[in-house]
């Protein structure tokens, strides 16, 4: 099986992340995290930044990544780093087969901050890039409800491997949507999810408890003969995506069930496996561009579970152009049999508007 390893190596590195971005959840949320004013979210990033890019460059290190945060307030700041050294330190797989293939502990700070530091790829078209973003749904994150660690590797400017961690979705593939089901500090039996897929090779997910290794169940959205039984899913905040345009475009396809608001790329997780079907994000700014981190995983899922993708106009996403989408404006995911008639709503509630 072409990029097995990659897979491997991806679902590795996102698990021990995760461990590291849930001991700074619950540091944060029993208030002993604090060492510093720094926010849960800026140590969980650069934690989880640091232990991912490792394992990748352990294992592939002619690979370019593309990761959202570079080491320079580190440099600057030893009690941050200190903080973030001791966590990192901390974050291990319990397997130690499985902790060696991802290159073992960093070695040493410097190490972790020149890690933290690969991610400065500029992305493109050419080659194997890998996207991250240690800690995608800051804002959900910080609410203890939905947030994932994010890694997709494009080739050739094409989605290839996702993995991502989720750790407050319900292992049950089938649990209904609940977007408050992370909302507790401890961890309870039953949640956290390992997300991956191979272009052509279908997308699975495991128990984060399990690990990486575990052998995935396969996953597939729901079927969707009709739009009017559909569930949509939309960020939580609205200034990410406007939730009139998704209501109107809703409406327009006969959707009575409310949306599911969650942060971060749990949403393609979620439709991946069927708990909701379509994933509307329409553009509130005109000029911000959409990071090339926050969906190249979820893309990879999504579409080896059934899906497709594009952007507000039907546009094919173009994971080519640098570090962000800018030739796109928005993104719906959507089962393939529906995908038509959701794109020509999309395009008539956004033609309604001008
Ligand atoms: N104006 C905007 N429009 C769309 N996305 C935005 C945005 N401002 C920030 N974002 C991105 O939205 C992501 C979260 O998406 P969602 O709303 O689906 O949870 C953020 O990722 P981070 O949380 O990793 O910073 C951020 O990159
Ligand atoms: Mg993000």
């Amino acid at each position: 099986m072409t990029y097995e390893k990659e897979l491997e190596i991806a679902l590795l590195a996102v698990q021990r992340a995760t461990i590291l971005t849930k001991a700074v959840y619950s540091s944060h949320a029993k208030g002993t995290l604090s060492k510093s004013d720094t926010s849960p979210v800026t140590i969980g990033d650069f934690g989880a930044q640091a232990l991912i890019i490792s394992s990748i460059k352990h294992a592939f290190p002619e690979d370019e990544i593309v990761g959202e945060e570079d080491a320079d307030d580190l440099r600057k700041n030893s009690s941050l780093r200190d903080q973030i050294w001791e966590l990192v330190q901390a974050a291990k797989l319990e397997d130690a087969e499985a902790e060696e293939k991802i290159g073992g502990p960093i070695k040493s700070v410097d190490a972790m901050l020149d890690a933290i530091d690969s991610g400065n790829s500029q992305g493109g078209r050419i080659g194997r890039i890998w996207a991250l973003d240690p800690i995608d749904g800051t804002k959900g994150f910080l609410r203890g409800g939905q947030y994932a660690v994010c890694l997709g590797l494009l080739v050739d400017g094409v989605p290839t491997v996702g993995a991502i961690g989720c750790p407050n979705l319900p292992v049950d593939d089938n649990a209904p949507l609940d977007p408050s089901i992370g909302a507790d500090a401890d961890d309870k039996e039953g949640k956290g999810v390992l997300f991956g897929a191979v272009k052509g090779q279908g997308a699975t997910s495991r128990p984060l408890s399990k690990g990486a290794l575990q052998e995935g169940k396969k996953i597939y959205m729901k079927p969707l003969d009709d739009t009017k039984q559909a569930t949509f899913c939309e960020s939580v905040e609205s200034g990410h995506s406007s939730h009139g345009d998704n209501a109107a475009i809703a409406a327009k396809l006969g959707i009575t069930k409310p949306s599911v608001r969650m942060d971060s790329q749990a949403k393609y997780c979620s439709i991946a496996r069927g708990a909701g079907d379509l994933y509307l994000r329409l553009p509130v700014s005109k000029t911000y561009e959409e990071k090339i981190w926050d969906h190249a995983a979820g893309a990879v899922i999504v579409q080896e579970a059934g899906g497709e993708l594009a952007d507000s106009e039907g546009k094919p996403l173009d994971f080519g152009l640098g570090r962000t989408l800018k030739g796109n404006k928005g993104v719906i995911a959507a089962p393939k049999g529906v995908f038509p008639e959701v794109i020509k709503a999309v395009k008539e509630v956004l033609a309604a508007k001008l």
